[in-house]
């Protein structure tokens, strides 16, 4: 609805023709969005070849399915198209940071990312928000800002494409790890330890990439980390919470997409690789795996050595 301030006609793909039918239809998600309208201007359609005719393309996509997702747009994306990635994750198997995965499968684009504390219902209200979006060049971050932000969606730009990937993707698996702690019942001062850890960790991972401190300092880090790590309305909070309160994997999940439980083992992977301290998000993805569970893993972060902060 965002892209949709000050256009005649945004084209809004999904892969299910029955779903998008029912959206031209009705003008309301009512499963992920109910009780908002869809913009006037917003043309759901079930065919990729609406990308070919656009200068900027949202990837909306949850992270796990970008790659097949762009691959199947590819043919259709024009060169130079800006195409906007706003999901917020690591590809399993391959390692892979989004703007990777676009790169790789559709090299004729200019990607940009999206990222911030924004829940998709508190955008859609009209609610104040502001997120950050990252492009190479800084002419084509601060066209998007300006062709992206209205007077509540507020764009601040940035040329650290991968600073604010980090951001999203690491907040995500923190946010899992407070859910767990809410769950637990173990009281708002360890929430905010959490917090301020896991921020300790997602900033370490940021610099073993070459992060700028600004980026992970701002809203595509710390500000969508707290954002997530403070209420259940956040899917990834959610899922820790029911974890915390001792549901199964299989159903803590209540149906919902939770990105930090998918992108979990990916980041131990790339953070092992670097020697990256991250024991919170350790805990979360061992827990994940059924390799501890939720009691033996606030014990082992209780029993760590004390050190210096930082
Ligand atoms: N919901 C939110 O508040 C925000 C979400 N994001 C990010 O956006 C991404 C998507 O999240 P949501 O839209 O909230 O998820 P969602 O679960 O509400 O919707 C995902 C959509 O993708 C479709 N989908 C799933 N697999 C697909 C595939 N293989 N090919 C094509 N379509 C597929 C689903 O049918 C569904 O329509 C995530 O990475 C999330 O972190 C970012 C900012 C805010
Ligand atoms: O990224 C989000 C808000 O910025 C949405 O968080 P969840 O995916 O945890 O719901």
């Amino acid at each position: 609805n965002v892209a949709a301030v000050g256009r005649e006609r945004v084209p809004l793909w999904g892969r299910d023709a029955a779903h998008i039918a029912a959206l031209a239809q009705e003008r309301e998600n009512a499963r992920f969005l109910p009780g908002l309208r869809l913009a006037e201007a917003v043309a759901p359609t079930d065919s990729l070849s609406a990308v070919h005719a656009a200068e900027i393309v949202l990837c909306a996509a949850p992270a796990q399915a970008v790659r097949s997702v762009v691959k199947a747009a590819s043919p259709h994306l024009r060169a130079g198209t800006a195409f906007v990635i706003c999901a917020k994750g690591i590809e399993q198997g391959t390692r892979a940071f989004m703007s990777e995965v676009v790169a790789e499968e559709a090299p004729q684009v200019e990607v940009a990312v999206l990222s911030g504390p924004s829940f998709a219902a508190d955008v859609c209200k009209g609610l104040p928000t502001a997120v950050t979006v990252a492009a190479n060049s800084e002419a084509r971050a601060q066209w998007l800002a300006e062709q992206l932000s209205s007077r509540s969606f507020r764009l601040y730009r940035s040329q650290d494409v991968r600073g604010v990937e980090i951001g999203g993707a690491v907040k995500n698996v923190l946010a899992i790890a407070c859910g767990m702690a809410s769950g637990r019942g173990l009281g708002a001062s360890a929430g905010a330890a959490l917090i301020a850890r896991g921020f300790a960790e997602l900033t370490r991972l940021g610099a073993a990439w070459g992060a700028r401190t600004e980026t992970l300092m701002g809203l595509s880090g710390l500000g969508d980390l707290v954002l997530t790590c403070g209420s259940n309305q956040s899917r990834n909070f959610a899922l820790g919470e029911a974890l915390g309160r001792g549901e199964a994997l299989s159903e803590a999940r209540h149906g919902k997409l939770a990105e930090g439980s998918f992108t979990a083992s990916a980041l131990m992977e790339i953070a092992r690789e670097r020697s990256v301290e991250m024991p919170i998000s350790q805990s979360v993805a061992e827990i994940l795996a059924g390799r501890i569970d939720v009691e033996a893993a606030i014990e082992a972060l209780l029993m760590r050595p004390l050190r210096a902060e930082g």
